[in-house]
């Protein structure tokens, strides 16, 4: 039944994504009394097919559940014994404690204390390379974190300077297709808050909606349409964190008006205007690409590109009070007409990085140095 191919450590998209808030109640509470399962990420922890041994795990973790339930914060929004559960028996990646772990045994490992973190979007980890004096960690070394299992993700961490800023850059994302837990895609954002970083920059490809559009073209976003989160599938569902930020967090200012200026005037300083967009990205799950019908309806609701990242990072970024700056990379055109022979493919996202990566990297690496004179003014 679950037998979608998945990461390392991961649960299969159909059981995350399923499970869907208004069931975790129910869910949560049924699992309190029979299995606690594994570590996160495990399917064993719904109680999928184990059902002899259940009982016999319910007696021997009881009191583990209740120590646990005492150090964490109770689910506010719904009304389960905080005795029974605890922020872990919700949050599949992405609690406090799992956060704080990471960002301490990072900042054991490096003296950098990076204000800026950047996310590379597919293709696009050519601006990890432009960090000086950098120090790497292979998402595969460090605790919590999930491992990039697409091409063109290289799947590291680098810290170091640009531009003179301390900053810390993921080369290479997780996507919800991956089949990681939402929370757990989302987990860096909260790991660099602690780090103490206040400015993130996100970069992706996507394809273009928008008939002005071209390839090449880069689009500043201005704003989103999470059509995950129209299901349900929020990085923020389940019981909120109120170390990470507010229950119901604003997000009509998801994307920094002064950034997006100061990207503006650096294109234009640069010479890149002719190629430079402000629209709107519309995030999918995928990982298959869109159909025609479905690209002319994300159009007609007035998405300009559309992709399958960026948004959730977003969405817990500003949650946790960081200022978020993204830009795509138009890789392809939608396809929007049925007598076209266009297809879209993963090696054309690539290969359009590829071409426009040396202008991308230089518009974003003069806003970072540009930050602090920015900073005076928020
Ligand atoms: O959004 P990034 O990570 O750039 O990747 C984009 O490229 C891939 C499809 O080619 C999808 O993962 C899509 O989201
Ligand atoms: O056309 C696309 N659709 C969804 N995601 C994408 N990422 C790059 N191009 C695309």
């Amino acid at each position: 039944m679950f037998s979608v191919s998945c990461a390392p450590d991961v649960v299969p998209v159909a059981v995350t994504h399923q499970t869907t808030p208004a069931l975790w109640p129910i869910r949560a509470l049924s699992r309190s009394v029979t299995s606690r399962g594994g570590r996160d990420g495990d399917v064993s922890r719904w109680g999928v097919g184990k059902k002899k041994k259940k009982k016999k795990k319910s007696r021997s973790r009881s009191s583990s559940i209740i120590r646990e339930a005492e150090h964490n914060v109770e689910p506010s929004c719904c009304s389960i014994r905080s005795n029974m559960l605890s922020m872990s028996d919700f949050v599949s990646g992405g609690s406090y404690e799992q956060c704080r772990e990471t960002a301490d045994w990072l900042l054991s490992n490096t003296q950098v204390r990076p204000t800026v973190g950047i996310v590379c979007g597919s293709g696009l980890g050519g601006l990890a390379e432009m960090i000086k004096d950098p120090e790497i960690f292979k998402y595969s070394d460090i605790p919590n974190f999930p491992r990039s299992t697409v091409h063109g993700h290289a799947g590291r961490l680098v810290f170091g300077t640009l531009k003179g800023k301390p900053c810390v850059c993921m080369q290479g994302r997780f996507h919800l297709y991956e089949g990681y837990p939402i929370q757990k895609i989302t987990l860096p954002m909260r790991v660099f808050k602690l780090l103490g970083v206040e400015t993130m920059i996100m970069t992706n490809a996507a394809g273009g909606l928008n008939q002005d559009y071209k390839v090449g073209d880069v689009m500043i976003i201005k704003d989103h349409i999470n059509m995950p989160g129209f299901a349900g599938v929020n990085p923020l569902a389940g019981p909120n964190d109120d170390r990470f930020g507010v229950r119901f967090p604003c997000m009509s200012d998801a994307y920094d008006r002064e950034l997006r200026q100061l990207a503006h005037d650096v294109a234009s300083e640069l010479g890149y205007s002719h190629f430079l967009r402000e629209g709107v990205y519309c995030v999918l799950g995928g990982p298959s690409f869109e159909t025609i019908a479905e690209c002319r309806m994300l159009n007609r609701l007035g998405a300009d590109a559309v992709g399958m990242s960026t948004v959730h990072e977003v969405i817990v970024a500003r949650h946790a009070g960081m200022r978020c700056f993204a830009l795509s990379l138009i890789s392809n055109r939608a396809v929007m007409d049925y007598d076209s022979q266009e297809k879209a493919n993963h090696e054309e996202v690539l290969e359009t990085g590829r071409q426009r990566a040396e202008q991308l990297e230089k518009l974003v690496s003069t806003v970072v140095s540009r930050l602090e004179h920015n900073n005076n003014n928020f």
